[in-house]
Formats: C-alpha cells, sequence, structure tokens
C-alpha cells in the first residue's frame, strides 16, 4: 500500500525527537511516497542540517511550540522521561484539531502525562507504540522498513477521539504496519514480560559477567548464543531506564515470578534432578518452536 493510499488526508506531520523511531518514520514516509509536509523537532542545528541534506524533512526546528504550530498530526518519538516536559511544551501552541500520538514503550505513564497536560483536549491525543526497534539509537540507526509488517499497538481510552485514532491509523499503516488496538494496562503487562524483562535479563546477565573476574577469556570465547542472547544489552541504558521505572507495577510480578522458576532450576541443578530439568527445557523448546513458526 502507498503513503497516500493509506494516508489520503495531506497532513502536516511534526515527529518531535529525530532518533531511531522519528527517523524511521520520516524515512517510511518519505519511501512510501508520501504526499503531506514533513516537519521534525531535531536535537541541534547539527541534526537540522543532517535532515535537510538526507531529504528527510520539509522543515527541522529546535522550538517545539514553533514546530507544533501549524501541525495536523504530531508524533511524539522521544524517550518515555520526556514525554512530560514535551508535552508541556506543545500543549498552548497546538492548532486546535490538530491529532498528537506517540510512540513511547509504555502506557499508561504516557497517558497520565497527556491528561495532565492537554487536559480537556485530550480526545485528540492517541497513545501508540511501534512493537519493532533495534538495539541502536539517534538519527543514523533508523532506517525505512523499520516498520514493515510490524505490529503497532494503539491504546485509545474512552476518551480518544474517532477521527483522531482513524487518523494515527492510517499514519502506521501507510509506513507498513500493522496496527493492533488493547486497553493501556493490559499493553503494560503483556509488555513487561515481552519486551521489558528480556531487557533487564540481558542487562544484568552481561553486567554479572563482565564484573567477572575472567570476565576477557568469557567474552573470548562466547558463542553464537551469547550474542543472540545479550544483543539488546546493547540498547541505550538512559532510554530503558526510563522504561523500566515507568512501567514498575507490570515488571515487578512477572519478574518475581521468573525469579522463582530460576531458583527452581537452581534447585534441581543442585540436587542432580535431570527430570525437572529436561522437562522445563523441553516445554520451553515447545513454545519457542512455536513461537518461531508463528513469525515464518
Ligand atoms: N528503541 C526502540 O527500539 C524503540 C523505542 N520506542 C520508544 O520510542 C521512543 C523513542 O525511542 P528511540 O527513537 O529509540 O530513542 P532515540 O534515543 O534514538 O531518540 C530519541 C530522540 O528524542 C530526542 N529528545 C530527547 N529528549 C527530548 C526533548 N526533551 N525534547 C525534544 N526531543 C528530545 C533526542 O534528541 C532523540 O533524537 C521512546 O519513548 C522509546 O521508548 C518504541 C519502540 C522501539
Ligand atoms: O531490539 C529489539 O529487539 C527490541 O526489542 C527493540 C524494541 C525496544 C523497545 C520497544 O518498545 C520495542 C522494541
Amino acid at each position: 500500500m502507498t503513503a497516500a493510499e493509506a494516508c489520503p488526508e495531506p497532513e502536516r506531520v511534526c515527529v518531535v525527537g529525530l532518533g531511531l523511531i522519528g527517523g524511521s518514520i520520516v524515512r517510511a514516509l518519505r519511501s512510501k511516497g508520501f504526499r503531506g509536509t514533513i516537519d521534525a523537532v531535531v536535537a541541534d542545528d547539527d541534526e537540522a542540517r543532517q535532515a535537510r541534506e538526507l531529504r528527510l524533512v520539509d522543515e527541522p526546528f529546535t522550538d517545539i511550540a514553533e514546530a507544533v504550530a501549524k501541525a495536523t498530526l504530531v508524533v511524539v518519538a522521544v524517550p518515555i522521561g520526556s514525554m512530560a516536559s514535551v508535552f508541556a511544551s506543545m500543549a498552548d501552541a497546538l492548532p486546535a484539531d490538530a491529532v498528537v500520538t506517540d510512540t513511547g514503550s509504555t502506557k499508561l505513564s504516557v497517558i497520565r502525562e497527556a491528561q495532565t497536560h492537554f487536559g480537556d483536549r485530550i480526545g485528540r491525543f492517541v497513545p501508540g507504540h511501534p512493537i519493532s526497534g533495534t538495539e541502536r539509537s539517534g538519527l543514523d540507526a533508523g532506517f525505512a522498513e523499520l516498520f514493515e509488517r510490524r505490529r503497532v499497538i494503539l491504546t485509545p481510552t474512552p476518551e480518544t477521539d474517532r477521527d483522531a485514532l482513524s487518523r494515527v491509523v492510517a499514519l502506521w499503516r501507510a509506513v507498513g504496519a500493522q496496527v493492533s488496538e488493547m486497553d493501556g494496562a493490559h499493553h503494560d503487562e503483556v509488555l513487561a514480560a515481552t519486551s521489558h524483562l528480556p531487557h533487564l535479563l540481558a542487562y544484568t546477565l552481561v553486567d554479572t559477567l563482565a564484573r567477572m573476574a575472567e570476565r576477557t577469556e568469557i567474552f573470548e570465547y562466547a558463542a553464537g548464543g551469547f550474542a543472540d542472547f545479550t544483543r539488546i544489552a546493547s540498547s541505550s541504558p538512559s532510554l530503558w531506564g526510563d522504561i523500566v521505572t515507568a512501567n514498575h507495577d507490570a515488571i515487578l510480578p512477572v519478574l518475581d515470578r521468573y525469579i522463582g522458576d530460576l531458583e527452581a532450576v537452581r534447585a534441581a541443578i543442585a540436587d542432580g534432578d535431570r527430570d525437572t530439568l529436561t522437562t522445563t527445557f523441553t516445554r520451553a523448546k515447545t513454545a519457542r518452536d512455536g513461537f518461531a513458526a508463528g513469525k515464518a
């Protein structure tokens, strides 16, 4: 589907935060032939120059209020910890009927900040989260295919306007994504298990090994399994500090459950209980094979 088919309204999009996600959205819009205007809030003059040279944006801004003043659709793609200050900076400058959406990895915390800052215009805010990314950050890390056939979860609230929702659905379809809807609390529980916990485990494993005395040798002899399991430990520590702090209510129960299961595996190893180990590994392999087959 072309961007023009998915997004027939000539939107004036303003992407706030031209990092991995914001940079990929503008690249995808360009590569799909999006016919509207693309503005962006950039970090500094260097990023503005780069965005212009790559023809990614029509106009780069460093001032948020100025950037959103003519927008019809604003996409906030900044770290979770920056959402509140970005919403505060744009609230009074937004055109009355502009739609605002975000790409944050947690949803209840972002919805709360939006309610605080957008007040009675909260109906024009559509909470969103693309379930695709990489361990890299910044404008150079972005690429046009990032959202192709990948899921985006929107978590509208009872206050969300249907028109605003359909405009955001159209934007994500225009960049090749498949859109689902879910309640914000459910989103945060699902993502705590499938994304936030794996990132925590990868960071902690690498940190544990890196602080062991023989660490040079451990990393020298690490095989593909280590690389597969730990790639995401190269993700931005600051971005993930924000995510884990914001979603602590949903993360703690699944983390406790995992610690309990790890303790059971530890006990089986200590007791030489091979049956428990192979039963656990078999259950996991069946589940993982099913997941891999579903993705193929
Ligand atoms: N990294 C990933 O794979 C994914 C990230 N997300 C979410 O998308 C959002 C963006 O993440 P990334 O693009 O990966 O991060 P990034 O670090 O690559 O880019 C963030 C951008 O926000 C800008 N920024 C930060 N604070 C700002 C502020 N106060 N005002 C204006 N701009 C500001 C930075 O200059 C940078 O360009 C985050 O909320 C993240 O949780 C969602 C899906 C995947
Ligand atoms: O690098 C990976 O595999 C990821 O899992 C990227 C990612 C990071 C944050 C999200 O909210 C969604 C996806």
